[in-house]
């Protein structure tokens, strides 16, 4: 991930106020971030401060300080300035270009100066159509600040999603400023809020005024939702449902090839990919399609797998997502599709000692802020570690067959992928929470529509920013197939009895997540296709390690 810090206050005279709380509350050096935004970004990091006048008025001390994780040749640095003067700073990763922008971008590709990297081609789009049509034509996970000198306004958004962290500090009227991470000392990070997913934001330095921009379902909205509002049809009898699971495998398929394609190998060790992989089906759902994208290839597939040592369990690192993942490992690779492939599965199993946990609290508070209670820090917890992707590599699942506890062929590891895939969003679209299946028996379809409707809507704010923070923070990058622009518009278009069927009649079994499972079965996946996963912090063991906080509830706030 790329690591973003903008700041603006006003040129004022030496003896204001503003003066002396400046370098403190508004600079990389005094919120102490510049090291923890280079830990996102290690190819290069640079800063440019631009004072701007306006009409003989208002004028402004803008500082612009960003650090870039280079994912798209070429190593393009930030903040990236266009000729026309605009200053750009981007995090993430421009997947698609629609309409008239896609033939811009087509005919740029026919030219020497063609931009290949997608930060480069943002700029060229900001400059030539304006943010608004851009961001509506884009495809992508990203978080931006625009600096457009021509109409002297700043601009930053997160996509509609969420799916990438940008904090905003707004406690003076005068001054402002953003970044991908929250300042250290915790007596400012206060101040600090995460910018919402579902508006545009701009600010018109002549008047100091901000204008938010929703994305809408409107047709008439500058910002129209790349996808369809969720539909509350429960069956569609013109639909096979044979035909939608294969529409499902070919739309997946896409995202996960688009994120495979949209990475650059020449910073690390070659052609090597990885997943967060805990076994279960979502994430097994993508490690089979990345190796189907990736079947001609002499590539490793790197399945991450976490666990830790809990005190108040006392079982070691045999934690259920190990063995689910070993299991699933084992299963993948039998699959007469994965041994004809030439790129092979690698199951790594990062075990995270008490200790570890004890030294890592305070960094892991630290970024996943303005994120506080114990749930979010068992999460974190175990993304941290699981993105740091540190542990023991096995290359084959063979032993693990036999029943053994370990696999044989151990190595230590550290993966050079810089790219992790993660199944995240997968349960929120197609209906995988046991609480789905609580909204259904209470009130049948519709409460489950609405309860679905909620959980994506505030993805952003639950999970995606937090999980940026802290996985960022090893020079690695989430990329979320679930969350791919036309898999959303699939599962919100899909009718609700094809997320979460009942089987075998009217008192028959309710299944959640049925799209995944009748793919999974189709491919052959049958044990993972039945798997009931727990969410990360209790099938990798991070919630609740210290004795006596067994009845501590989720939600109460980290001390
Ligand atoms: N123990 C783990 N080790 C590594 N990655 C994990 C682990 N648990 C979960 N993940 C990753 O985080 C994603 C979201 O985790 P979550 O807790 O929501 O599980 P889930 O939605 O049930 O997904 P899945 O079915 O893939 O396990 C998973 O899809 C996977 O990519
Ligand atoms: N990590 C990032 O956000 C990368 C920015 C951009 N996609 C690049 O590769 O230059």
């Amino acid at each position: 991930m790329c690591g973003i810090f903008f700041s603006l206050v006003p040129k004022s005279d030496p003896a204001s106020n503003i003066d002396k709380d400046f370098s403190a509350r508004y600079t990389v050096a005094g919120l102490q971030l510049e090291q923890a935004l280079k830990c996102r970004g290690p190819d290069c990091d640079n800063a440019i401060v631009v004072d701007t006048k306006i009409e003989d008025n208002e004028s402004h001390h803008l500082t612009l300080f960003s650090t870039v994780l280079s994912m798209r040749d070429p190593l393009t640095p930030q903040p990236l300035q266009s000729q026309d003067g605009g200053i750009l700073q981007f995090n993430g990763e421009l997947y698609d270009t629609v309409g008239r922008l896609e033939e811009y971008r087509l005919d740029l590709l026919g030219d020497d100066t063609a931009c290949t990297n997608d930060t480069a081609l943002l700029s060229q789009l900001f400059g030539r159509f304006g943010v608004l049509e851009t961001i509506q034509s884009i495809r992508g996970e990203y978080a931006f600040v625009y600096y457009d000198v021509l109409s002297r306004c700043i601009w930053w958004a997160r996509d509609c999603i969420g799916r990438r962290s940008l904090l905003v500090n707004r406690s003076r009227m005068d001054c402002m400023a953003l970044s991908s991470l929250p300042p250290a000392n915790p007596a400012l990070r206060v101040d600090w809020q995460e910018v919402p997913a579902g508006e545009v934001y701009k600010l018109d330095l002549r008047t100091m005024d901000i204008t938010a921009i929703p994305w809408s379902y409107d047709s008439c909205s500058p910002l129209k939702y790349p996808y369809a509002p969720i539909c509350l049809d429960i069956s569609v009898s013109q639909h096979s449902y044979d035909t939608l699971v294969t529409e499902f495998s070919s739309i997946l398929l896409a995202a996960v090839r688009r994120r495979v394609l949209a990475m650059h190998h020449s910073r690390s060790k070659p052609d090597t990919y990885a997943i967060l992989f805990s076994g279960g089906i979502d994430c097994t759902l993508i490690a089979y399609l990345t190796a189907v994208c990736l079947r001609d290839h002499n590539a490793h597939i790197d399945l991450l797998n976490v666990a830790f040592e809990n005190p108040r369990i006392n079982t070691g690192f045999n934690t259920p997502d190990r063995v689910l993942g070993r299991r699933s490992w084992q299963e993948l690779t039998c699959l007469p599709e994965i041994q004809s492939c030439r790129c092979d599965f690698r199951f790594v199993e990062i075990n995270v000692r008490y200790s570890q946990v004890l030294e890592s609290k305070t960094s892991v508070q630290e970024l996943m802020f303005p994120k506080c209670t114990v749930m979010d820090f068992s999460i974190a917890l175990a993304f941290y570690f699981a993105a740091r992707g540190v542990g023991t590599m096995f290359s084959c699942p063979l032993a693990a067959a036999a029943g053994d506890d370990a696999p044989a062929a151990e190595e230590e590891y550290s993966t050079p992928s810089r790219v992790l895939m993660s199944g995240l969003g997968a349960d929120e679209l197609f209906a995988g929470y046991t609480r789905h299946m609580t909204s259904f028996a209470r009130g049948g379809y519709e409460v489950l529509a609405n309860e679905l409707a909620l959980d994506f809507k505030r993805l952003h704010e639950r999970n995606l920013g937090r999980d940026d923070r802290v996985g960022a923070n090893w020079s690695k990058e989430f990329r979320y197939p679930y969350l791919d622009e036309e898999v959303v518009d699939f599962a919100l278009r899909c009718p609700l009895d094809s997320k979460l069927r009942v089987v075998g009649g009217e008192n028959g079994v309710r299944e959640g997540k049925w799209l995944l499972r009748q793919f999974a079965r189709h491919v052959g996946l049958r044990n993972v296709a039945e798997e009931k996963k727990r969410a990360i912090q209790f099938g990798a063991r991070s919630a609740k390690m210290e004795p006596g906080q067994g009845k501590i509830k989720g939600t109460a706030k980290f001390v």
